[in-house]
């Protein structure tokens, strides 16, 4: 059996994916959801996916703010000024996105100024406005951005691996976040948050840890508004 690793050798091997070995279940139960699947097999429920765009521009414009918060912790905190390059790169897709979202809406006849967020997206929300206080640690807020964008990254992946079936209206969709790009972007998210996380002291890990269980129950909790337990 494996011994417990020693504080140095996580560092090595980088906090978060130590941190994915240990909550794989939860993490998995965030990138492999029912909806995702649902998209992969092509059994989507239109209306379910009409459900998360609605929702998600919502969610987005919400995230916006949260990641110039982060920006600003960066700005303030951070030990190495190319941060804030990979953070102003997300802001710049953030653009893009919010007019993906418009577009795309207008496309499948989803009123986005009539949206109404709903339980699961409010909490989401309200733990992101949290977040953003100046009390949060840049690394804690950087592990929570990490989180969010690796959720989406993996799961719309999945949709587009061999062997998916994937609805061809949908798969645009799912190269937003699936593609390579945005593998890559999530990748330098990962070396900032491991490099962080790899000198904070123990409370502040301790910190991180938790609102990466967090980050994940609510994209868990976002995914079920349109499939599952709304
Ligand atoms: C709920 C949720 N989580 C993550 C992402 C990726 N920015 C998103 N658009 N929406």
């Amino acid at each position: 059996m494996e011994g417990k690793k020693t504080r140095e050798e996580v560092e090595k091997s980088g906090m978060i994916d130590t941190w994915m070995r240990k909550h794989r279940l939860i993490y998995s139960g965030a990138t492999k959801h029912p909806f995702i699947l649902s998209i992969r097999d092509g059994t989507v429920d239109l209306e379910a996916f009409k459900t998360w765009l609605g929702q998600d521009y919502i969610f987005v414009r919400a995230f916006a703010p949260f990641v110039a918060s982060v920006l600003i912790k960066a700005w303030k905190e951070s030990d190495d000024s190319s941060d804030m390059e990979v953070i102003l790169s997300g802001m710049a897709s953030l653009n893009d996105e919010i007019a993906w979202f418009k577009s795309e809406a207008a496309k499948w006849g989803v009123q986005l100024s009539e949206v109404v967020p709903q339980k699961a997206n409010q909490d989401y929300c309200r733990f992101l406005e949290s977040l953003m206080s100046p009390d949060v640690e840049y690394t804690v807020a950087m592990t929570a951005f990490w989180a969010i964008e690796a959720v989406y990254q993996a799961s719309f992946a999945l949709c587009l691996e061999d062997g998916s079936k994937t609805p061809a209206e949908l798969t645009e969709t799912c190269r937003r976040w699936g593609n390579d790009g945005f593998g890559q972007y999530c990748n330098s998210l990962q070396k900032i948050a491991n490099r962080r996380l790899g000198k904070t002291p123990d409370d502040v890990l301790s910190k991180a840890e938790v609102t990466l269980l967090r980050v994940l129950e609510h994209e868990v909790e976002f995914w079920n508004m349109s499939h599952g337990s709304a």
